[in-house]
């Protein structure tokens, strides 16, 4: 699904469900499946860690979980592999500062969504000269999904971007639940990525419906 401007990606942003196959035991299409059908708007294809997927079935499991994405009408980002991205057309990409530099991969994508992981004002500011279209900050709260996460930084990471006027789109991202997604909010983020909360949960839907309650009463 194409987004045009910073405003439709800043809602598409709310509910971002990260997931690759080592994210859960059920099969990554079903939790997929069932975690849209409870309001997820935006989805992020993270195939990493000992044991994920490589070639052939990495491509093919983007692909059957692109094709899900389309037919929901939620954009579809597929994180650090530019290559599997601009093979399968993906709406856009993730990338963290390991990566290869934001402005080679602009140009690489063209007006594709550039999402990239930012820690502080200083990758911020770099981030958003050299073309990003939003940020994802954290680890907000402790996380189990990412061995190698940076130290945690609460909220206050959120409250200090804005209050130094970027206003560029922002999820928080790290250890996020629905008993604190409202505070990521109330914080000045556009929206909460979370993924464990979602797939390692028996009932996706469920999962995904309560943490866009929490985001939305608060
Ligand atoms: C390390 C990451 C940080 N943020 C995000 C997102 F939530 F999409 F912004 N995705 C990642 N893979």
């Amino acid at each position: 699904m194409k987004i045009t401007n910073h405003d439709r990606l800043r809602n598409a942003l709310a509910l971002y469900f990260i997931m690759g196959s080592l994210n859960t035991k059920r099969r990554p299409s079903e939790v997929l499946t069932e975690a849209i059908r409870g309001g997820v708007t935006c989805f992020q294809f993270r195939e990493k860690g000992r044991g994920s997927l490589v070639g052939e079935e990495k491509y093919t499991l983007a692909e059957e979980l692109q094709f899900i994405c389309q037919k929901a009408e939620v954009p579809f980002i597929v994180n650090d592999d530019i290559d599997l991205a601009l093979a399968i057309n993906a709406d856009g990409v993730h990338i963290g500062q390991e990566d290869e530099p934001v402005n080679l991969v602009r140009e690489k994508i063209g007006s594709k969504i550039l999402g990239v992981s930012v820690h502080n004002s200083t990758e911020a500011n770099s981030g958003l000269r050299m073309g990003a279209d939003y940020f994802g900050v954290g680890p907000i709260y402790p996380t189990q999904s990412k061995d190698d996460a940076n130290q945690v930084q609460g909220v206050k990471i959120i409250q200090e971007l804005r209050s130094k006027g970027f206003t560029i789109p922002i999820v928080g991202i790290g250890g996020i639940t629905a008993n604190n997604g409202g505070d990521v909010i109330k914080a000045g983020a556009d929206g909460i990525s979370v993924i464990s909360a979602i797939s390692l949960d028996a009932n996706p839907e469920a999962a995904a419906a309560n943490l866009k309650v929490s985001i939305t009463n608060y």
